[in-house]
């Protein structure tokens, strides 16, 4: 029988630092990684470093959802935990672990990405993703929005490629694809416009490491 996940650390709350939308400057390029990250792994601090690298972004924000809406949350760890073990992962000054969709009352990616285009109309975002996630973009809400809204960087996973260019999403935006080689321009590109990143992979996932704290007895 599987026994419940422990908690890795006691969970205080999350404090309001970790809950607030974090700084950004105008021009500066900013990278939005959302992420159950329950547990946070080295397959997600590849992308994040991929990212930094490869399209020059400024900052990384590593935002730790209070749930995917696709997801059922029964078993996922609190948030406070979810940040301080995200923020134990990190250790690149420009990678920025937050909780803001949390104190935002934020559900939906697409709720995201047009309040951050309000209230920070001079930072130039773009949102993240791992392969998988392209996959099954088509099934979040207003998926076409949020296409339309900023550029989208997508890193490969083991696993996802073949998934990733069949599926709805990528065919839809297949014209606005860019080439990867200019992947350090995708920030000032005019949306909608994608990369698909490739580079040393990871195939981590929390799934893998959830089971392994999970002994059967
Ligand atoms: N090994 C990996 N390589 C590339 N992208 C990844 C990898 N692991 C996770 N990602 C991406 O990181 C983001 C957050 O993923 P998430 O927190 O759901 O991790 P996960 O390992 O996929 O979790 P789970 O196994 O519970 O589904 C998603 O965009 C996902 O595609
Ligand atoms: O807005 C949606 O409909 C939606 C559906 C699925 C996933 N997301 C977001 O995608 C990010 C990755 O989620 P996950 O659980 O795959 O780590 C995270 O920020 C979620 O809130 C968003």
């Amino acid at each position: 029988m599987r026994r419940p996940l422990a908690p890795l650390a006691p969970a205080a709350p999350a404090t309001a630092e970790e809950l607030r939308l974090p700084p950004s400057g105008p021009g500066w390029r900013v990278g939005l990684f959302g992420g159950s990250f329950d547990p946070p792994h080295e397959g997600h601090l590849l992308v994040a470093e991929t990212v930094l690298q490869r399209l020059r972004l400024d900052r990384l924000w590593w935002m730790v959802t209070p749930g995917n809406p696709l997801k059922d949350h029964g078993r996922l760890r609190p948030l406070a935990e979810r940040l301080r073990l995200s923020q134990d992962l990190c250790d690149d000054p420009r990678i920025v672990v937050t909780g803001f969709e949390a104190s935002w009352r934020v559900r939906y990616s697409a709720d995201t990405v047009l309040m951050l285009r309000r209230r920070r109309p001079t930072t130039q975002f773009v949102w993240v993703m791992g392969a998988d996630s392209l996959a099954s973009f088509h099934r979040w809400q207003d998926w076409r929005r949020i296409a339309s809204a900023m550029p989208i960087a997508v890193v490969d996973r083991p696993g996802s490629t073949l998934s990733l260019l069949s599926s709805p999403a990528a065919r839809a935006l297949k014209p606005h694809r860019l080439l990867e080689r200019d992947a350090a321009r995708l920030a000032q590109a005019d949306p909608p416009a994608w990369v698909f990143l490739h580079g040393p992979r990871s195939a981590q996932s929390s799934t893998r490491l959830r089971a392994l704290a999970e002994p059967t007895s």
